[in-house]
């Protein structure tokens, strides 16, 4: 059974905390399970950062779960595993907002404050995927304050009902947390409204401002906008939100999905317009592979662990690659894929934040401010990628056992003749002390042959030649490599020399290994979850500060840009397959070979 050194789960916290605290009231203040985690880290600082100053601390009376008082209803059990589809016809009947908040318990109470969460563009992909799934497991481990409410905004016509009707489909309770799921569901499904009305209408946002007044019931209001549209229309949104729909009193923050524009240009113009209707500290640009629970264990794996540290620069570790790839293609998504391409997709954001958490130096602390300091130190000293460094792919259409897989081209979404990549693998360098002459090899695709995530640390080879005829003459094969599998089937594990048992002296190659699945019983949280978690309770650590943009987009933009001009032809790889081989020349260059090409003792 593992032991939990620092508890951050909600719930778990919830079931050791005491019958009052004093602190900062915050849209968590009667939760006991945010006083538990307030008390135990930083976040409590971080949450307190406001645009508007909060009122002062008092006591507050603790509100459990049993406390709510949920309406008894007829639900479907849940079945094998399984979460319900299916609502009962009490649940789609909308009550007012007063109405739900009174039958759920709730008496008013201004002295509280309340968050409303508006998800902008709820009719789309992610919001049904991602973000309110999200928002459910939240509120099923107790994360979410008690006031809080959630509007689904936007243009197509839904009534509450249907909105809800539409979320629960998505929602799923943890393998581990099934316990009164169903009357969770309607719990939650009960706090869930819709608004429909155009991005870029002042008025259709001054409606839901009113709908939310109502919702807040003269409450404090905290508002968080998550724009989950495409980025055309980001300012519009922006623009209607903060101007018609800001809280009054409390705070108010916009979660910004990518893409933060294509360029270094459009980047920085978006900024320019996203700072003329919110200040900074409002912005919470995403990325969600910073929500990863193995990209969140990075810091703690370097910076707990004495073993690693001193091991982590030029002197032992000869490359470090950082590879993504999806077996499947951009089936559905190419409209917006041939805008961007893999570099932007993938490497620019995702890749780039692992490569940043992986190299920064040690942060002062664990503040938004300090992390996020190191990361646009360590990006600044990378050198702009070239174009000799760069191998680009595309996949083609491949017939495998009767079956046959489309090319990216065939997407009816996907002009003619697109040279859009949907494959990279880059070399990258960091040009400081630690770092010198390092290579950091990126590889992303798409319509591979696996899914997966992670990272790989190539380390030197032992000096002297002790054992060396044990290892044959492929040197590079008992060298020891760390691999953290960020997805799926989440591990970190070490490659290391050891003898054979026996009385010979052959060497074999075997693996340390946390494998999660067999170390910890507890279902990983969606990184979504971690995000919306941190940009309701203000801690920013996680979200992309608009210099570490800048620094990243400064890394990428000219290489893309030549890749463009020149009309460079992407090499064609059969969909299903590892990929382009040039990725191999790339590497080789560099006296790499990619980790990922699989051993009988990688899984
Ligand atoms: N889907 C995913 O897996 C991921 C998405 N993202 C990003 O998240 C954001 C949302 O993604 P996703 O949900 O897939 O996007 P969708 O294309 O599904 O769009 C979301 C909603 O926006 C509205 N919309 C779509 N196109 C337009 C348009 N041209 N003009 C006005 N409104 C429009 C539609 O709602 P309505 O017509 O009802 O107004 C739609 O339901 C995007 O920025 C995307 O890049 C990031 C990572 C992963
Ligand atoms: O941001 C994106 O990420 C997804 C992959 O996310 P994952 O969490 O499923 O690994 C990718 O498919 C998409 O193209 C990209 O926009």
């Amino acid at each position: 059974m593992a032991t939990s050194l620092y508890s951050t789960h909600c719930r778990s916290l919830a079931t050791s905390s005491s019958s009052s605290a004093s602190f900062q009231p915050s849209p968590f203040s009667s939760n006991p399970a945010y006083l538990q985690r307030v008390t135990f880290s930083h976040r409590f600082l971080a949450s307190k950062v406001s645009l508007k100053s909060q009122p002062p601390s008092y006591k507050i009376p603790v509100h459990t779960q049993q406390q709510e008082g949920a309406v008894a209803a007829s639900v479907t059990p849940v079945e094998n595993g399984t979460s319900h589809k299916q609502l009962n016809a009490e649940l789609l009947s909308v009550k007012s907002p007063r109405e739900s908040l009174v039958e759920d318990g709730y008496e008013k109470d201004e002295n509280e404050s309340t968050v409303s969460i508006t998800v902008v563009g709820a009719s789309g992909d992610l919001a049904k995927k991602k973000i309110f799934p999200a928002l459910f497991a939240l509120y099923y481990e107790d994360c979410l304050p008690k006031h809080f409410t959630i509007y689904g905004y936007a243009r197509s016509k839904m009534t509450d009902a249907e909105l809800r009707n539409m979320v629960s489909r998505t929602l799923t309770c943890r393998i581990d947390k099934r316990e009164n799921c169903n009357e969770k569901m309607e719990q939650f499904l009960k706090r869930c409204f819709y608004h429909s009305g155009q991005y870029d209408s002042q008025e259709n946002f001054a409606v839901l401002d009113k709908k939310l007044k109502e919702q807040e019931g003269g409450r404090t209001s905290n508002r968080l906008f998550y724009l989950s549209i495409p980025p055309n229309i980001f300012i519009d949104a922006v623009k209607c939100a903060s101007l018609s729909a800001s809280s009054g009193n409390g705070w108010t923050r916009v979660i910004v999905e990518k893409p933060f524009g294509r360029d270094s240009e459009s980047s920085a113009a978006l900024t320019k317009s996203l700072k003329q209707y919110l200040t900074e500290d409002q912005i919470f640009r995403i990325d969600h592979y910073l929500g990863k629970e193995l990209v969140e264990n990075l810091s703690v794996l370097r910076f707990s662990n004495l073993i690693f540290e001193p091991l982590w620069s030029r002197q032992y570790i000869r490359n470090v690659q950082l590879i993504f790839s999806e077996d499947f293609g951009t089936e559905g998504r190419g409209g917006y894929f041939d805008h961007y391409g893999i570099i932007r997709d993938i490497m620019q954001n995702h890749l780039l934040q692992i490569l940043a958490l992986f190299a920064m130096e040690t942060p002062v602390s664990l503040d938004a401010e300090d992390i996020r300091n190191e990361k646009v130190k360590v990006l600044r000293s990378m050198r702009p990628l070239q174009l000799e460094d760069v191998v680009i792919g595309q996949y083609k259409s491949h017939t495998r056992g009767g079956v046959t897989y489309p090319a990216y081209v065939d997407d009816k979404t996907v002009p003619v003749g697109s040279l859009t990549p949907t494959f990279a693998a880059a070399a990258l360098f960091i040009d400081n002390a630690r770092w010198d002459g390092v290579p950091f090899l990126m590889k992303a695709g798409k319509a591979l042959h696996s899914k997966g995530a992670e990272i790989r640390v190539q380390f030197r080879h032992v000096p002297g030649n002790l054992y060396n005829r044990n290892f044959g003459a492929d040197l590079d094969r008992a060298t020891n490599e760390l691999v953290i599998r960020v997805q799926p089937d989440e591990a970190i594990y070490l490659k290391i020399n050891n003898k054979v048992p026996g009385l010979g002296m052959k060497l074999d190659r075997s693996n340390l290994n946390l494998h999660y699945a067999a170390r910890y019983s507890k279902e990983i949280p969606d990184a979504y979850e971690r995000l919306l978690l941190d940009a309701i309770e203000g801690e920013r650590r996680l979200f992309i500060r608009s210099d570490e943009l800048d620094a990243a987009w400064s890394l990428f933009t000219p290489v893309l840009k030549e890749l463009e001009e020149k009309k460079i032809i992407p090499e064609y790889y059969p969909y299903g397959s590892r990929g382009p081989v040039g990725a191999h020349y790339l590497a080789a260059r560099y006296n790499v070979r990619w980790g990922d090409l699989g051993s009988d003792i990688d899984r």
